[in-house]
């Protein structure tokens, strides 16, 4: 198992009743869309529910077309100042994901789209049952695991997302629920213009 320095952990980034009531308001309050969707005439499901929140203008060409994009919502605003001023960094955009229990999962991955520039630094908040990043060298397939403990923020540093894949791996043993926020800045003079 390798480490990576590109990756930081922050536990404890969220004390527990911050954890409690985010988490309460990601499962019980925010609007989660059908996790169905089409794409080159077929049907797919993606594995777990999905949001994307961006600053006004901002677009961004994810590869599955779920992504419309929707205003913050409070809560969301919230999490995004507590995060921007610990990193004293700004952020334009939120994916949020739910992983409803272990059969939820997302596959191998880099988010390396150009919308991101050349050394992107995504922030990544973890709520609820504890899941491990699972990520492989690009080159060797060297690999290894880090765990996200709720309350904690992972900093994917340059160049993680040009050297390296990621993934959260389905585990059948887990019955809770877990919600990711990875924060992220997409460059407006690369987004496609608005049509
Ligand atoms: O859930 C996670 O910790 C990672 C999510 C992720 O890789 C992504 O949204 O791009
Ligand atoms: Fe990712």
């Amino acid at each position: 198992m390798v480490a990576c320095d590109e990756l930081e952990l922050i536990e404890g980034f969220l004390d527990a009743e911050d954890c409690g009531r985010f988490l309460d308001y990601f499962l019980h309050r925010h609007e989660w869309p059908d996790n169905r969707y089409a794409f080159a005439g077929r049907q797919f499901v993606l594995p777990r529910l999905q949001t994307w929140h961006a600053d006004a203008g901002i677009r961004y060409s994810y590869s599955n077309n779920l992504l419309v994009t929707r205003p913050w919502t409070d809560t969301l605003s919230a999490i995004r100042r507590k995060v921007e001023n610990r990193l004293a960094y700004r952020f334009n955009s939120v994916l949020v994901n739910h992983y409803r229990n272990g059969d939820d999962f997302v596959g191998w991955h880099a988010d390396n789209e150009p919308e991101l520039g050349e050394s992107p630094l995504i922030a990544s908040l973890s709520l609820g049952a504890v899941r491990p990043l699972a990520f492989q060298r690009k080159s060797n397939m060297e690999a290894g695991q880090l765990l996200l403990p709720s309350g904690s923020l992972l900093l994917m540093r340059p160049p993680f997302q040009s050297h390296w894949q990621h993934s959260v791996p389905r585990d059948q043993r887990i019955g809770t629920a877990r919600i990711n926020l990875t924060f992220r800045n997409v460059c407006r003079a690369l987004a496609a213009p608005v049509q």
